[in-house]
């Protein structure tokens, strides 16, 4: 993988702060941060001046890393950058080295991620998070803290895995899925399916582009 050393982050809130400091670790320096609302940004960053994406925003520069948890949001985001995208991965994160990861995915701290797995663009492999062997995840998911992926799961484009989810082998989870926290996948789950409980139950649907509109 190519070295990058300067990168900017569009997004200040809760998640940028953690990309920051898993760049600051790994000696990548951030150059520029914009935020819509830069006033509402998190106190991390109340010593580093703000950019307003509507103002200072510049599509020339350092590559991005999306700083923003929302998995809609993310992708609505990555529609309209047209800069090269940048990954933030926390040393301590056990990667098989074959592995490929897309641009503009993030992995933390001590996150795990076995042989012949696909990480798509603009994932966020959090904390802990387990992603066993011949797994496929897709563009702008989240596997949250604690989540363990056994082998040969899919996780379709945009869904959210909450903390500490559990999927079991072999199951295909569609897209802009929500797996609640602590929620045991036995079978496979539709697109836009939230799914609760042990074992996992379909309670409702969540359509974000319907949110857009
Ligand atoms: C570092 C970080 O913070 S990363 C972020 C990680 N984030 C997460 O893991 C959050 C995952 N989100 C959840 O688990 C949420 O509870 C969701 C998305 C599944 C549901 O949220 P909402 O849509 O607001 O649903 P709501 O809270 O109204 O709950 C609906 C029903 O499902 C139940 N329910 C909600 N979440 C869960 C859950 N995780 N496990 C079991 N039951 C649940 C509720 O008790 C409720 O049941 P009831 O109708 O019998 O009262």
């Amino acid at each position: 993988m190519e070295e990058i050393n300067t990168v900017r982050l569009y997004g200040a809130g809760g998640h940028a702060q953690i990309i920051h400091s898993v760049l600051k670790q790994n000696r990548v320096a951030v150059t520029e941060i914009f935020d819509d609302n830069p006033s509402g940004c998190h106190p991390k960053f109340k010593h580093i001046s703000i950019l307003e994406i509507d103002k200072d925003f510049s599509q020339e520069g350092d590559p991005f890393i999306i700083a923003i948890g929302d998995n809609f949001q993310r992708s609505e985001i990555a529609k309209f950058l047209q800069s090269e995208f940048a990954t933030a991965i926390h040393s301590s994160a056990i990667i098989d080295p074959d592995i490929k990861i897309g641009k503009g995915t993030v992995v933390y701290a001590g996150a795990v991620i076995q042989p012949n797995t696909t990480i798509g663009k603009h994932v966020i492999i959090n904390t802990l998070a387990s992603v066993d062997h011949d797994n496929v995840i897709e563009d702008f998911v989240h596997i949250s803290p604690n989540t363990t992926l056994c082998g040969l799961v899919h996780v379709g484009e945009g869904s959210h895995i909450g903390a500490g989810a559990v999927v079991v082998p072999k199951i295909k989870i569609g897209k802009w899925c929500i797996i609640g926290a602590g929620t045991v996948v036995i079978r496979d789950i539709p697109d836009y399916a939230v799914v609760v409980g042990n074992p996992g139950k379909i309670i409702k649907m969540n359509y974000p582009e319907e949110s857009k509109k």
